[in-house]
Parts: structure tokens; C-alpha cells; sequence
């Protein structure tokens, strides 16, 4: 079966550090728009739409089982002996834990759901005679600064093995009776994986997790990888040095992620899969042998446009991802489940009674006891009623996290901060836009210039033609002709000239135009702004001041943008030196509020 990898992408309702933010994401049920607003009318009608078209939009006021009917399709695949992949991709806080992972009983994600779903799939196959055996089973293993480890088990070394498709060796793998058996292991591992508190959300996933259920049936084997991913976030100077590296090897993880879709999408010949332990795990479910789901979680907040503008790019460029998927036949004369399992024990026991050495015989005697455990399907770990106390204390500190004050002045910085970065570095962009229009414009001066030359001496030798006929030759009709052609190229010449003005005046101005960007790097001055804000540490109208300076600087840079497109697109100077002289007083205004 070929079939491209599917794509959901979610929006979120705005959370609470979103409040003040506009909508920028307008949706239907395959396609969206986004449009920056600021929402001022003048500023907004210039903004650019940026629309998309995916298999299926989940809204902000979708719940967790409408997300779920999306991946429906795809579990039954698996349970019909097909590999599948769902993944969440996103930014940071953008919803991909709670979409995957939750276990909040009136929201369970698509983890707890996919395995209730699997179990009672599999178990009315059996009550319809359709399936004799199956065994079931779960793993959890988290890439965490491109080290991979094992949540049920962390003391355990991993390592990848790639033959024909990637495989962990030393990974352990619980056998699944029922749907409590996978929340208790997924409610274990989450207490092993790395997660920390950062600008954007408070409880963020630092690592990238991978949990797989493996079945075999009498016919069949299959498995499900079901990926929450680590959100991406732009480094900053604020981070501590733990953070910094943690983001940037997440950064780098998932760069490498979007080099791969996009050497697959674009068929190259070389895909770099091995670059990444995240790419080397998800190698089969990207272009091999998987049906893939990848939901792209986004935040409809104006605050998060540039890194939902990104994130539904890559997406886009996924869908066009096709995997070839098969379905994993084993052949009938092979031995069942159970009976390899049973032929084990006894050559275990066999060797056993040969009387090898203590240390061998304790080895021994585990696998024996794991095995028996397997065949009991009794395989899911038993946690001490003390083991089990501590789990629950860490839970409950977990939960009891003291919940980050978002109106803390730092954090508040730190986004402003981060948003004006990312449009300096749009304007910088424009400028060299410019620059490049500027370049355009010099050779088409060029150009007029040597046409206006070559002109004047075709008129030059015209002029001379005619009074070499006056001296000579009666005037004739050939004289008349001759005259008239002077007549035109004069006409042409003097277009040519003003043509040759006009584009003077432009050039000026578009270098007046290029100065005064480069002072409006003024973000500098923004920067600065914010900078004696923190140190004077304003009370009281603090936030309001904060909330003003932030619509107002992000006003501004509109203006900016709005400016650059109307003189790349329309070419429209005058109206162009309007805005970028509205944008300076507005500058020269928000300076003195905040001075
Ligand atoms: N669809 C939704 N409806 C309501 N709340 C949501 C939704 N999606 C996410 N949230 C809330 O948004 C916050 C961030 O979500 P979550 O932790 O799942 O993000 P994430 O993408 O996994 O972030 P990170 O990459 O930092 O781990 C959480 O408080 C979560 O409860």
C-alpha cells in the first residue's frame, strides 16, 4: 500500500499567558489562513495571508475524541497487521503532551484511548472466533540530548540496530491485558522523563518519546509507534547552560527531522536518516514500510505567528511524503507465540539442569521467571506497595508545581524580547529586498542611458542626412520622411530622459529609504527600552505599560513591513514615505512614553 503520510493539524484554544494575544489563524475544515493582526484596521489591511490545505483541521473547540476518530484508521491498520505512526509535532506548548499523553479521565489522549480501543478490538475479535492468540505488548524510551533511554527501565543501555528496519536492543517490552496496565506504565515513565519548567510552558517535554505497542497475532505481526515530540524554542542568552544545551540539541534533532521530509519530499537520493537518533528511530515510519499520521499542533496566538507559520510548513511538505506499507504476514508452519515461548523455558531448563555456575543459574533463572511471567501474560511489572508510595509522592509533588507567574517581568521581556528579534530579522530581510530593487532599478538605468546615447547619433546622422539633401538635392518626399522619423526619435529621446528622471528620483529615495531602515534598526532602541524598564523595575501599571509597548512596537513593525511591500509590489514611493513617516513619529511617541 503506498500512501502519503496524513496530516491533522490542531489549534489549540488560547491559554492564559495568551490572553491579550489577537487570532491570527482563520479555519475550515482542510484549510487555514494566517494573517498577522494587530488589530489595527490601517496596519492590518496590508498583511500578508498565508493559506494552507491539510487532510483534516481539529478547532480549538474540538475534543480529545474528535482527535482521536482521526487516528482511528490507523489502529486499525495496525491491529490488522500493518506498522503504523502517529506523531506530534509542534512548538513548544503547543499542545503535543496533552494531545498524545494525557491521563486526565475526562481528556485522555490518544495514547490511553489507542490502547482501551486495541484491547477491546482485539478481545471481540477472539469472542467472534476470528483471532485464536494474540499477544500484546508496550515499550517507552525517550531520545533526550540525542541519548536514547528507557523510561520502564532507565538503568538499561540502549542501543539502535538497523537491518532491514530500526530496532532497539536491550529495550524492555511489557505484555498489555488492559487499558490500566499502559497507564500505570505510561504514569511510571513520566516520572523518568525529562521534562522542565521553560518560558513558554511550565511543565515542558525536554526530550523526544517513543512509545510502541507490538503485536502478534496467529498471522500477523505489527507495531504502533505513537511519537510526542519536543517542542522547538528559540534559543535565548536567559537560558541557564543545562537549558541552552537541552534546546539545542532539540533544535538540532528536529532540524535534522525537517531536512529529512524535505529530502523526501523532494525524492532526493540521499536521505540523511542516520544524522539524528530521533530520524535513525523514525526512519521506517518516514518513507518506509509505515502508515504515518502526523499531527502538527499549533497555537492560534498572534504572539506564536512566526513558529506556526513554521510549523505548518514543515507539515506541508510532509504530506507529501509517501510510505510504502505492507502488511507483516508470518508464515503459517511457523511455530505459535505461545509454543516458542514454551520451547524456550525447557531449553532454559535444560541447560539448568546441567549445572552451570551460580551467577549463570541466577541469569538463567530470571528468564526463566520473565518468560513464565510472559506466558501468564502476567508480563506487567508489579510495583511494591513502597515503590508504588514513592510514585505517588512524586506524582502529587509534580502536580502540586508551583504554577509559573507569567506576568513576571522577566518572562514578559523574554517575549518581547524574542518577538522583536524574529521581526528584525523580517526586516533585515526586506532591506536586502530593497537593495536588491535598488540593483534592479541602476541596470534598467543603465540601459535607458546607452539606448538614449545610441539615439542621439541615429539622430545625429539623420540630422546630417538632411542637410546634406538641402545642400544636394531638391527637398522630395524621401527628405519628408526622413524629417518625420527626426520627429519621433526626438519624441522617444525626450521619454527617455524623463523616464531617466523619474528613475533617478527613485533610486534616491530608495537609498534615503534603505538609511532610515537601517537607524529604525531601532529595535535597538526598543531593546534599550526594555532594558531600563527591568532595571527600574516598575510596579503597579507595569503590566499595562508592558502590554502598550508590546502592541505599540509590534504596530510599528508592521508599518515597517507594510512600507517595504508597497514599494516592492506597487512600486509606490510616495505612498510608501507616508507610512515610514507615520512609523517614525509612532517610534519617536513610544520613546517618549518610555523614557
Ligand atoms: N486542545 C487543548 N485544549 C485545552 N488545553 C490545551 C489543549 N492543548 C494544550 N492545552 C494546554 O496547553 C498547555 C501546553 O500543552 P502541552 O504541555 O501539551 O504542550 P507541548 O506541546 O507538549 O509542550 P512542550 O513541547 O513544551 O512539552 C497545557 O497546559 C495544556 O493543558
Amino acid at each position: 500500500m503506498s500512501d502519503n503520510i496524513q496530516v491533522l493539524v490542531r489549534v489549540r484554544p488560547l491559554i492564559d499567558r495568551e490572553k491579550n494575544d489577537k487570532i491570527c489563524i482563520n479555519l475550515n475544515d482542510n484549510s487555514l489562513v494566517m494573517k498577522e493582526t494587530t488589530g489595527n484596521e490601517l496596519f492590518d489591511q496590508y498583511a500578508t495571508d498565508y493559506s494552507f490545505a491539510f487532510d483534516k483541521i481539529a478547532h480549538p473547540d474540538s475534543t480529545q475524541e474528535d482527535v482521536f476518530d482521526q487516528a482511528r484508521s490507523l489502529i486499525d491498520s495496525f491491529i490488522s497487521g500493518y506498522n503504523s505512526s502517529i506523531m506530534a509535532y509542534g512548538l513548544t506548548s503547543s499542545g503535543k503532551t496533552y494531545t498524545m499523553f494525557s491521563c486526565d479521565d475526562d481528556n485522555l489522549g490518544i495514547v490511553p484511548r489507542a490502547t482501551q480501543y486495541i484491547c477491546d478490538q482485539l478481545d471481540s475479535l477472539v469472542q467472534q472466533k476470528k483471532l485464536s492468540k494474540y499477544s500484546l505488548s508496550f515499550s517507552f524510551v525517550q531520545i533526550y540530548n540525542e541519548q536514547l533511554s528507557d523510561l520502564l527501565n532507565p538503568t538499561q543501555q540502549l542501543k539502535i540496530r538497523i537491518t532491514d528496519q530500526p530496532e532497539i536492543e536491550n529495550m524492555s517490552q511489557y505484555l498489555i491485558k488492559s487499558y490500566q496496565d499502559v497507564i500505570q506504565l505510561i504514569q511510571h515513565g513520566e516520572m523518568n522523563r525529562k521534562t522542565s519548567q521553560t518560558r513558554y510552558n511550565e511543565l515542558s517535554s525536554r526530550s523526544h518519546v517513543i512509545s510502541s505497542f507490538f503485536l502478534e497475532t496467529n498471522n500477523t505481526v505489527s507495531k504502533l509507534n505513537l511519537v510526542d515530540l519536543a517542542g522547538s524554542e528559540k534559543l535565548s542568552s536567559a537560558m541557564q547552560s543545562t537549558q541552552g544545551q537541552e534546546t539545542k540539541y532539540i533544535n538540532t534533532s528536529l532540524s535534522t527531522l525537517n531536512k529529512v521530509i524535505y529530502a523526501l519530499s523532494e525524492h532526493k537520493q540521499h536521505i540523511p536518516y542516520r544524522d539524528s537518533v530521533l530520524t535513525k528511530l523514525l526512519s521506517d515510519s518516514l518513507g518506509g514500510n509505515y502508515l504515518s499520521l502526523l499531527i502538527c499542533c499549533v497555537s492560534p496566538a498572534s504572539s506564536s505567528f512566526f513558529e506556526t507559520l513554521n510549523s505548518l510548513r514543515f507539515a506541508e511538505r510532509a504530506k507529501r511524503v509517501v510510505n510504502k506499507a505492507v502488511k507483516n504476514e508470518i508464515q503459517n508452519d511457523s511455530p505459535d507465540i505461545v509454543e516458542k515461548l514454551e520451547q524456550e523455558i525447557s531449553r532454559l531448563e535444560g541447560i539448568l539442569e546441567n549445572k552451570h555456575s551460580g551467577e549463570q543459574i541466577s541469569v538463567l533463572k530470571q528468564q526463566i521467571f520473565d518468560l513464565q511471567q510472559t506466558l501468564n501474560f502476567g508480563g506487567l511489572v508489579e510495583f511494591s506497595s513502597t515503590e508504588l508510595k514513592t510514585l505517588q509522592i512524586e506524582l502529587d509533588r509534580k502536580k502540586s508545581l508551583p504554577s509559573l507567574d507569567f506576568n513576571n517581568s522577566l518572562d514578559k521581556f523574554q517575549l518581547v524580547l524574542q518577538k522583536q528579534e524574529s521581526n528584525l530579522e523580517y526586516l533585515l530581510q526586506k532591506i536586502n529586498q530593497q537593495n536588491n530593487y535598488l540593483n534592479q532599478l541602476l541596470v534598467e538605468f543603465e540601459l535607458t542611458q546607452r539606448q538614449k546615447i545610441q539615439l542621439g547619433q541615429k539622430l545625429q546622422r539623420l540630422q546630417f542626412k538632411m542637410i546634406k539633401n538641402d545642400c544636394g538635392k531638391p527637398i522630395g518626399v524621401e527628405k519628408l520622411g526622413e524629417s518625420d522619423k527626426i520627429g519621433v526619435l526626438e519624441g522617444e529621446l525626450n521619454g527617455l530622459e524623463r523616464k531617466n528622471q523619474i528613475l533617478k528620483a527613485k533610486i534616491t529615495k530608495g537609498k534615503e529609504y534603505i538609511k532610515q531602515m537601517k537607524q529604525m534598526d531601532g529595535t535597538e532602541l526598543e531593546k534599550k527600552i526594555l532594558k531600563e524598564m527591568k532595571l527600574k523595575n516598575l510596579k503597579g501599571d507595569k503590566k499595562e505599560k508592558m502590554n502598550k509597548y508590546q502592541r505599540e512596537s509590534h504596530a510599528l513593525v508592521n508599518i515597517m513591513k507594510n512600507k517595504i511591500e508597497i514599494v516592492l509590489e506597487n512600486n509606490n514611493i510616495d505612498g510608501a514615505d507616508k507610512f515610514c513617516t507615520g512609523a517614525l513619529e509612532a517610534l519617536k511617541r513610544t520613546r517618549n512614553d518610555y523614557e
